[in-house]
């Protein structure tokens, strides 16, 4: 791989990737978090719940180091993020935001080849193989066969599913999902779920993903982190954090849990 720069990674494969440590968050006179102290693995799965404006994208923007926190520190492989350049920190963390912009005319397949930027020299294009690992990611949302196509042309579901490749193609060992299901119809968000499952499975990357839906978070992830809007968060297990109760008193609304084929699901009441 063409890197001018020394790998961000240690060498221990099964060291914290992300640690957060007397972490506060917040904007104003509001605070989102005070004090958070979590450590995530290579292979975990941590979903971040809460009600609207509880602060979950803006404590997402500080975990990928494009915010600063209040206090606290995020540690990445073992380092703040001051350690690393911003090429070392992209092969390290991925970051899919809520929305895509696309201000100029491009095609698919060049957006798709953005992911492979924090893996170029500064000097050199893309090779053959940042071509066919940009083609695999295509083709892993759906998207093969469309390569040509102007990105200003896609559905909403498909610019999602674009940004996805993009992000697949980047390969980070982290990846920050900021509400992955957004746009999606019900067969491309478990479709787009699992990818993130098997990426954690099979290439141990951890990934933490804001979601609004509880069920997606228990079929999805491992960990679960509920934030209440007023500094106040619990953080522990699926089995743990999404129970009937917690939940209902996270959403301010009655739920109901229920099971069917091995999966949880919630039902407002
Ligand atoms: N630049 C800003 N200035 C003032 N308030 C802000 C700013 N950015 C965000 N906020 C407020 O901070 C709160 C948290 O915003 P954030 O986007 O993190 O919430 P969220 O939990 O991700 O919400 P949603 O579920 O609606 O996406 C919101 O009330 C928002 O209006």
């Amino acid at each position: 791989m063409k890197t001018m720069e020394s790998s961000p990674l240690s060498g221990d494969k099964h060291a914290p990737i992300l640690q957060l440590r007397r972490l506060s968050v917040g904007i104003g006179e509001r605070r989102f978090c005070r004090d958070l102290d979590l450590t995530l693995r290579p292979g975990e799965r941590l979903a971040i719940l809460g009600r609207n404006g509880t602060g979950k994208s803006t404590l997402l923007s500080v975990l990928t180091g494009l915010r600063a926190p209040l206090t606290g520190e995020v540690h990445l492989a073992g380092r703040p993020y001051a350690a690393f350049s911003a090429r070392q920190a992209a092969q390290l963390r991925g970051w899919l935001p809520q929305a895509q912009r696309d201000a100029f005319a491009s095609t698919v397949l060049e957006t798709a080849l953005i992911g492979r930027h924090p893996h170029l020299d500064r000097w050199n294009w893309e090779t053959e193989d940042d071509v066919r690992i940009a083609r695999t990611a295509l083709t892993a949302v759906g998207l093969d066969g469309m390569e040509r196509r102007d990105v200003q042309t896609l559905s909403g579901g498909e610019r999602q599913r674009l940004a996805v490749a993009t992000l697949l193609a980047q390969s980070p060992r982290l990846f920050f999902l900021d509400e992955p299901s957004t746009y999606l119809d019900l067969k491309h968000q478990i479709a787009v779920l699992e990818i993130f499952a098997r990426e954690a499975r099979e290439r141990q990357a951890a990934v933490v993903m804001v979601l609004h839906e509880p069920a997606l978070a228990a079929r999805f992830c491992d960990r679960a982190l509920l934030m209440y809007g007023d500094g106040c968060v619990d953080t522990g297990s699926i089995a743990e954090m999404l129970t009937a109760e917690r939940l209902s008193a996270l959403f301010e609304y009655p739920l109901a849990r229920t099971e069917c084929g091995g999966y949880a699901g919630f039902i407002a009441q």
